[in-house]
């Protein structure tokens, strides 16, 4: 029989297509978080990976606003707040990003500097912004199969801990709070996001462009990582962007 052209994969097929992006493509695979995990990083690295990675922690809350600013279901905005809360939590006791502070704290930096955003690498800054545009403008699906690097999240988080404690002094319960934390908030958002993607993602035309949406997460990731592997492994930090021995305790 000749191929029906323009057939959606099956839910199956479609699955298996967006967990190959991510065995392929995603940042776990990236050699800073080897350096990282195997605790070849020097203190200064530890801290560029830190103050890098506060713009993309700082702007997931703004990104999943913007998201849900754009939702005109009820319900699916009740699925989706929780996002924002996990990372802003409440005034006493804080979410992610307090959390990130803290882990700011512990490898020697002043929280302020870290949450002033001052010395970010501008490649960082691009990536991030591009992310949140990408959630803004385009169409709800895609935004929702961006997110899906999340269900390989859990997996690196759990390396990450594993890594830290054993080659840092810096790491402890406390300090890794934020890891372990995503452990369990992590998986609750993606298994929704995965059925949205996959029941809503309904021609071959929206599942091509779920998982470019996928690919074009994973560059964002990636190229962060590149970024801080440029500036500070090499030693080419760019003008304007943190030198060590700023922004300490
Ligand atoms: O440490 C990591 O490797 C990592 C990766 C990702 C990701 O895959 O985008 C997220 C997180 N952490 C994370 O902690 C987090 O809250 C998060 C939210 C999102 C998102 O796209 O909505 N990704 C991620």
């Amino acid at each position: 029989m000749k191929d029906v052209p323009n057939q959606p994969q099956s839910r199956e097929e479609f699955e298996a297509r967006l967990r190959a992006i991510g065995a392929e493509r995603y940042h776990d695979r990236h050699p800073f978080h080897a350096r990282l995990h195997g605790g070849e990083c020097s203190p200064d690295e530890v801290r560029a990976w830190v103050i890098n990675r506060w713009m993309y922690q700082s702007r997931i809350p703004m990104k999943d606003a913007a998201f849900m600013s754009r939702v005109d279901d009820p319900a699916l905005r009740r699925r989706w707040r929780k996002r924002i809360e996990d990372h802003d939590g409440g005034v006493e006791e804080g979410g992610g990003i307090r959390r990130w502070l803290a882990l700011a704290r512990a490898v020697g930096l002043d929280p302020d500097y870290v949450a002033g955003g001052t010395g970010i690498l501008p490649a960082t800054r691009f990536a991030v912004d591009a992310y949140v545009r990408f959630v803004r403008d385009m169409p709800l699906l895609d935004a929702v199969a961006a997110s899906l690097t999340e269900l390989f999240a859990p997996k690196i988080h759990a390396q990450r801990i594993e890594g830290l404690l054993a080659h840092y002094d810096f790491a402890d319960d406390r300090s890794l709070a934020y890891f372990k934390k995503r452990l369990t908030e992590a998986p609750e958002d993606v298994a929704f996001g995965l059925d949205y993607v996959l029941t809503h993602a309904d021609t071959l035309e929206k599942q091509d462009a779920a998982a470019r949406a996928l690919i074009f997460k994973t560059d964002v990731l990636w190229a962060q990582l590149d970024a801080l592997w440029h500036a500070y492994v090499q030693d080419n930090i760019p003008p304007g962007a943190w030198q060590p021995g700023e922004g300490l305790l």
